[in-house]
């Protein structure tokens, strides 16, 4: 045996031919031609667009997919064409060329012609007319991650990419952005291209010692700690920085304090107003900020609707105001509203710091705005801290993706009990949105005649979510005929969220 086979065998890895050679191509400001208007083109359109390239696209307006021509009209698109593909077209400063029609022997022409130009080219489905594949991809951010199985098998290589994304932990493209920043922070304090090695060093250190979680927050504090631990080559843990940042975050906090209780002495103290949304009534989907302005207060005044569960981080005195709750309805919702605006003030008036809880966010159809004004007219400082809506937070619950390619790219949300207890005006049907309607149960009936009267399908799913994110949490599914129906059949109770549209469906196997 020579030396060099020697060397082929034992040395160096054998060379595995027949692969593909894996890019990550820089399409930014390249210009890509797609000639065809189907699922497939649309499929192509997205992932040039992802990869930030001018796209040209050709192909008669009546072929053209919804979500091509939603993109379309939002000018997502560099240049549309509305004709068949013509040699001509290949004359324009071009970079790329897709095509994914139905018409094999144009295919071949196309492929022909950019052959000639020596334009790199994919035929959907002609492996022998594709330069290139498309692969399968996962995206999370700034991470891609493509499989290709050659031609072989590209349902398998989609089977594939969905176990690797799967089993992938969560908020890596989060981590890698942070990573990002702080590799741009070590550059701004050491940009001598002699320190390459230094840098490169400690980012690899890191990137190893520290979990994706710790990664996960690198925000602009955990950074300007880490920066002297750079000049000194060291690696410290997360939980030493966690500690710096913690001791001068308190540092601070003392200051700011102390200016605060200085400016108390200039001024008599007022009472603040927070409108917080209490979010769907599971505890664990307050938001931080609710947690924190709920355990600050001196006063909570909610309504019933909010179960008790929410309170447990309450220490002060909690008012509630009667009715504005589904069981409540002998007390007319305005006197209830004049209620709540009274405890409110009372408690302002004696500098109370005062929350104002509501189920939900603030904001929708909670009538927050018209505090706010209120109280604002008062004299009164007035923030709000947003709540989780089940308008999006019980379709969730239901496995529903409100918006879902290719079954619904717009999401519409109304009451079922509008001023004076009317439906609001429905618009008419359009295929590709998702409706959603708070506070349904009452007016089921009525609801299902007027969405088809508005050209609804009969047969067009809905769902109710009963209760959603609460442990007594209900899924009632029923069809746009049958709401009244599937009311009075299954007893469905307030508060229950209404979702109707194809993306119902989307997920169920
Ligand atoms: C060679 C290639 C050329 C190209 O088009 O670039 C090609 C060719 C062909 N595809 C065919 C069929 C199917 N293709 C898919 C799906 C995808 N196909 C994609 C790529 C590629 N397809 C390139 C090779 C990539 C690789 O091997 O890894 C993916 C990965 C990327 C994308 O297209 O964006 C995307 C998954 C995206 C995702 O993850 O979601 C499904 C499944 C489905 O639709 O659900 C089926 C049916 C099931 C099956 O056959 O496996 C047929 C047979 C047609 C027939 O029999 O008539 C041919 C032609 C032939 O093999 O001769
Ligand atoms: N690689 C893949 O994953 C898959 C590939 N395919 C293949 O991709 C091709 C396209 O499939 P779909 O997107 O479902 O579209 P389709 O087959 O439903 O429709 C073809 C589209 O091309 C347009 N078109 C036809 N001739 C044209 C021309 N000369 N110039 C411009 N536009 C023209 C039509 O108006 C229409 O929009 C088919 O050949 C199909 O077999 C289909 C499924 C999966």
């Amino acid at each position: 045996m020579s030396t060099t086979e020697a060397k082929i065998t034992e040395e160096y890895p054998p060379v595995r031919t027949g692969g593909s050679l894996l890019l990550a191509w820089r399409t930014n400001s390249k210009h890509i031609l797609i000639v065809g208007g189907g699922e497939v083109a649309c499929g192509r359109v997205l992932k040039a667009l992802e990869a930030d390239a001018r796209v040209t696209l050709i192909c008669p307006e009546e072929g053209l997919h919804p979500e091509l021509k939603f993109r379309i009209s939002n000018d997502q698109i560099y240049k549309y064409i509305n004709r068949e593909f013509d040699p001509i077209d290949l004359e324009e400063d071009i970079d790329m060329v897709l095509t994914a029609i139905d018409d094999p022997i144009k295919s071949k022409e196309i492929y022909e012609l950019s052959k000639e130009k020596k334009l790199p080219i994919n035929v959907a489905d002609v492996p022998s007319l594709c330069d290139f594949y498309f692969m399968s991809e996962h995206r999370d951010g700034p991470l891609q991650i493509a499989v290709s199985t050659n031609g072989q098998g590209p349902k398998l290589a989609n089977i594939i990419r969905r176990h690797i994304s799967e089993n992938l932990p969560n908020g890596v493209g989060e981590a890698i952005n942070k990573v990002g920043h702080l590799r741009q922070n070590i550059r701004k304090i050491d940009s001598d291209y002699k320190s390459s090695s230094k840098r490169m060093q400690w980012m690899s250190k890191i990137c190893e010692d520290w979990s994706i979680e710790d990664l996960k927050r690198l925000d602009d504090n955990v950074i300007e700690a880490l920066l002297p631990y750079y000049e000194k080559r060291v690696i410290p843990s997360f939980n030493t920085i966690k500690q710096e940042t913690f001791l001068s975050d308190k540092l601070e906090e003392a200051t700011k304090e102390m200016n605060i209780e200085e400016d108390e002495h200039k001024e008599t103290k007022k009472g603040q107003l927070i409108l917080v949304g209490a979010g769907p009534g599971d505890p664990s989907l307050l938001t931080q900020k609710a947690i924190e302005a709920l355990s600050n207060a001196d006063l909570v005044v909610s309504d019933l609707l909010v179960p008790k569960e929410i309170f447990s981080v309450v220490k002060c005195e909690t008012r509630f105001a009667l009715a504005k709750s589904g069981s409540q309805k002998s007390v007319k919702s305005d006197e209830s509203q004049k209620e709540i605006q009274h405890c409110c003030l009372e408690g302002l008036e004696k500098g109370k710091n005062v929350v104002r809880l509501k189920i939900g966010d603030p904001f929708l159809f909670g009538r927050g705005g018209e505090e706010v004004s209120f109280f604002k007219k008062k004299g009164f400082e007035v923030n709000v801290v947003p709540g989780i809506s089940s308008a999006l937070s019980a379709p969730m619950s239901a496995n529903v993706p409100v918006t879902h390619r290719g079954l619904s790219d717009q999401v519409l949300i109304i009451t079922g009990q509008g001023t004076q207890g009317k439906l609001p005006q429905v618009p008419q049907y359009h295929d590709m949105r998702t409706t959603v309607v708070l506070m349904a149960v009452g007016k089921a009936k009525e609801l299902s005649k007027e969405l088809l009267n508005n050209n609804y399908p009969d047969d067009l799913p809905a769902v109710f979510v009963e209760n959603g994110n609460r442990p007594n949490e209900r899924i009632i599914r029923a069809t746009v005929a049958t709401l009244g129906e599937m009311v009075e059949k299954e007893c469905v109770v307030a508060p229950s969220t209404l979702i109707i549209g194809r993306a119902v469906n989307a997920l169920l196997e």
